[in-house]
This record gives structure tokens, C-alpha cells and sequence, in this order.
């Protein structure tokens, strides 16, 4: 498996540039955490990606081939989407909800021992195994996100690309799921993450794309990328950035003005 690349990738929404020739690389075994202000472009990036919506001009590669080259089929089993905020509004229970991620690699003659050790684990990465039999509906917001996580993990993409997964969540269930991302990218598979947390961002990523106003800013190593100028000139914020006395680092935001 080789990468997963954007290649001056332009696109406009409502009339207005969205995506401004945008190129990147994405590699397999690591986990690109993509942040850049609200409206930047992060979302539209990855919903390219995933084939959900076509650029006006550039392409997607996936591997060397461009990506509407892939059948459907083909494509939902190379790439899974979790998309930003979503949510499921039909009475399903949750290991059959978790199940259909698996839907891609299903057999004509049904579900596979292969297919019920996915799920299986996906549920456990996720936390989600003693909700197996409750209905969507009667858990939390931040439960039935852990599961709609897990649902893609089913499908075990070689490309795992999540829109904000930790919205919802609670700290520990935060770091829980940074955890999992990192496995899924121990595993071989690529991750692209959209977050809005910078330490969350430092924490997990191996390389991140900053973008703003649909350009890229940087791309690259955390500690090259997120530097107070970038941060500053991005944001529109200070950053100050730490490590604690173990030795992780951290980014503390503050307004300008409070920045001495
Ligand atoms: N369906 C749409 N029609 C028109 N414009 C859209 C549509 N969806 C998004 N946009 C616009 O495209 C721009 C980029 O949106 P996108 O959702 O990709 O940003 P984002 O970086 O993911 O932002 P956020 O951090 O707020 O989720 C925004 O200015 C947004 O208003």
C-alpha cells in the first residue's frame, strides 16, 4: 500500500474557493492530525478524500491511481469516513449498527468468523462492547460517537480518516480514542484526523497539515509545524508552548493581548 496524496486540489462551495490548490501526502502506518481555524477547509479536504465530494480542478490519489479510477466497493474498503457530528436517527442496536461497517467485505453468503472478530474488536477499542444490545437511541451522545467510531474501525480501512472524533467525549474517553487512532496506524493503516485541540494534535500526530482559508500553511513534524508564529499568524492567538517535567509537551492559547 502506498500513500494516500491530494494534488492542487481546488474546489469551490456556494460560489466561494474552498480548497486553493491544496497538495499533500498522506503515508500509511502514521497519523496526520489536520487543524486550521472553523471554515478553513478541513472538512471539504477529507470529504474529497472519501470520494464524497468531487474537486473542480486537481485530483486524489489513491496509491498511484486517481480515485474515481476505484469502484464503490473498492473505495469504502480502502477508505472509512467518520464524519464530523454525526449521528443516527433509526432504532438500531449497537452491534448491529457496528456490524454494518463491515458491509464492504461482506461474502454474498453473509457475515464471516472474520467479520464478527472485526467487530468485536472494534468494539472493545472503543469501548462500546458491554452496549453491544442497547439501542442507539438510549445511549449518551458521546457513547453512540464512540460507537459510529467504531462502526468505521469494523471495516478496518486502509485508510482511516475521522472529522473531529472527539467531540462529545469526555477526557478520558478523549485519550482513549487518541490511543486507538494510534493503534489503527501501529496496525499499517493511514490516519487523518481533523482536530481542533493542539495538544490533542501533539499528543497523537505524527505530522500535521495546518490549513487556512483552503491553503496549506505547513506541513510536517508537530514541533516544526506548531510554533508560536504559525500559531499566532493562523489562529490569531498566542501560544506558549511546554513540555511537563515527564517530558510531553504542551501548547498553552491565550489572546494577543495577553501575551507578554
Ligand atoms: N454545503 C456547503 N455549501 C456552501 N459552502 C459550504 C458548504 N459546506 C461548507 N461550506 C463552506 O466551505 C468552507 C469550508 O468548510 P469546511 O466545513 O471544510 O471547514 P472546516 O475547516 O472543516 O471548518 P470547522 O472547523 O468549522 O468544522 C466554509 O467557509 C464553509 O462555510
Amino acid at each position: 500500500m502506498s500513500g494516500l496524496a491530494v494534488d492542487h486540489l481546488t474546489l469551490a462551495r456556494g460560489g466561494r474557493p474552498v480548497l486553493d490548490s491544496v497538495s499533500a501526502v498522506f503515508s500509511p502506518g502514521r497519523v496526520t492530525a489536520v487543524l486550521g481555524p472553523n471554515g478553513a477547509g478541513k472538512s471539504t479536504l477529507l470529504g474529497c478524500l472519501a470520494g464524497l465530494l468531487a474537486p473542480d480542478a486537481g485530483q486524489v490519489l489513491v496509491g498511484a491511481r486517481p480515485r474515481q479510477t476505484l469502484g464503490m466497493r473498492e473505495l469504502a474498503r480502502q477508505i472509512g469516513l467518520l464524519p464530523q457530528g454525526g449521528d443516527v436517527h433509526w432504532d438500531v442496536d449497537v452491534a448491529t449498527l457496528v456490524g454494518l461497517g463491515r458491509y464492504p467485505h461482506r461474502a454474498r453468503w453473509g457475515e464471516t468468523q472474520q467479520d464478527r472478530a472485526a467487530v468485536a474488536r472494534a468494539m472493545a477499542a472503543t469501548d462500546v462492547t458491554r452496549f453491544a444490545t442497547r439501542p442507539m437511541a438510549a445511549l449518551s451522545g458521546g457513547e453512540r460517537a464512540r460507537v459510529l467510531l467504531a462502526r468505521v474501525l469494523a471495516g478496518e480501512p486502509q485508510w482511516l480518516l475521522a472529522d473531529e472524533p472527539l467531540a462529545n467525549l469526555d477526557p478520558a474517553h478523549q485519550l482513549d480514542t487518541l490511543a486507538c487512532l494510534r493503534d489503527v496506524a501501529r496496525g499499517g493503516a493511514g490516519v487523518i484526523v481533523v482536530l481542533h485541540d493542539l495538544n490533542h494534535a501533539i499528543q497523537v500526530a505524527d505530522e500535521i497539515l495546518l490549513l487556512r482559508d483552503g491553503r496549506t500553511v505547513a506541513q510536517g513534524a508537530p514541533a516544526e509545524v506548531l510554533t508560536p508564529e504559525r500559531i499566532a499568524e493562523t489562529y490569531g492567538v498566542a501560544g506558549q508552548i511546554g513540555t511537563t517535567p515527564g517530558g510531553v509537551p504542551f501548547i498553552v492559547t491565550m489572546p494577543m493581548a495577553h501575551h507578554a
